[in-house]
């Protein structure tokens, strides 16, 4: 039996947590805040609707002082709160292989910190939980994952988590260097979620304006500079990427517009933000990325009146 905890059961935390009952042999424990999320999963199961529809049997917990010793891990927290994750559950994690499969940079480096074996993750995913115990699975997406270089999990750790997301329905590849992947899914991210959580218009709408479509192409230039300069190969083109989600995910709200219209803080700082900040130690100005810090960072100020 492989016992997988996955911190932070929102909408990929609960997608992936659902999906990974399904694989023969696994026992899922899921930690979130959330109480009744929790109590709803707990007392009827998670229920996934959208591009699949069945009811999952996950252990839930709002506390991960209550987690038994597991194998995997999940990160699925927004990136603000990694850490705090993971050292609540690092007891039961102390002997795991770490994945995070959140957007953006860094979130490898802060599990790195607490955990020894950390897999470094990308996904597609996309997903939104709708009512309490229930989340919608928006759109199908390939999930990669692969050491992380500075602490890396064994090569069994990544091949058993491929393995049983595929088998839970999920296609994931593992690869041993998966930075082009994550970095193309970053460039992807801060082009069009800070644009979609400044407008409110999902990232369909946001990709086939006219005007916003510029700005799109514009973030996607100034972060192929920066990756270029820091040797990042590229998985794909980002204007691929832009061109699927338009006929793939028109109507999803990126998580980021989910923060805003939640007023929660968002994850610009990994996003558009990590992006400046790798351009800015390469020497690579990054304006356009630059402005969309400030303006997300504005509007986030701007909940703080009274
Ligand atoms: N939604 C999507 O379609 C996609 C999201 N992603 C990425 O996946 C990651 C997760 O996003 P998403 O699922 O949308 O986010 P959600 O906000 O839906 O879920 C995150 C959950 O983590 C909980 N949480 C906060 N602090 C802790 C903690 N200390 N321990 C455990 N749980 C905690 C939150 O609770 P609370 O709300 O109370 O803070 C929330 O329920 C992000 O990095 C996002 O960018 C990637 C691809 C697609
Ligand atoms: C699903 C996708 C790609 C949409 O932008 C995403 O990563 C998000 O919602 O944060």
């Amino acid at each position: 039996m492989t016992r997988i905890a996955v911190l932070g059961c929102g909408a990929i935390g609960s997608l992936y947590a659902a999906h990974l009952t399904r694989a023969p042999g696994v026992e899922v424990w899921a930690v979130d805040p959330w109480a009744e999320h929790i109590e709803a999963i707990r007392d009827h199961g998670l229920r996934v609707t959208g591009l699949a529809e069945f009811t999952a049997a996950v252990h839930a917990l709002t506390d991960a002082a209550g987690l038994p010793p597991c194998d995997l891990g999940i990160v699925a927290t927004k990136a603000q709160h990694t850490s705090a994750a993971v050292e609540a559950a690092r007891d039961a994690l102390k002997d795991a292989a770490v994945v995070s499969v959140q957007n953006g940079i860094g979130n490898e480096e802060a599990i790195a910190e607490l955990l020894p074996r950390v897999i470094r993750g990308t996904i597609v995913t996309a997903g939104a939980v709708t009512a309490p115990g229930t989340v919608r699975y928006d759109a199908p997406g390939d999930t990669w994952i692969g050491p992380f270089e500075p602490s890396p999990a064994r090569p069994d750790e990544i091949a058993l988590l491929a393995d049983l997301l595929n088998r839970g329905g999920l296609t994931t590849h593992a690869l041993p260097d998966v930075r082009g992947p994550q970095w193309t899914k970053v460039v992807f991210n801060a082009a069009t979620s800070p644009l979609s959580a400044l407008t409110g218009l999902t990232v369909g709408e946001v990709c086939t304006d006219h005007g916003l479509r510029a700005q799109v192409l514009r973030l996607i230039e100034e972060a192929e500079s920066v990756c270029e300069r820091s040797g990042i190969t590229l998985a794909r083109d980002p204007r691929d990427a832009v061109e699927e989600a338009v006929l793939e995910a028109y109507g999803h709200k990126p998580s980021m517009l989910q923060d805003v219209l939640a007023r929660r803080t968002t994850e610009i700082a990994v996003l558009n933000g990590g992006i400046a900040a790798e351009g800015r130690r390469n020497g690579v100005p990054t304006p356009a990325h630059d402005a969309m810090v400030a303006l997300v960072r504005g509007l986030e100020r701007s909940w703080e009146r009274p």
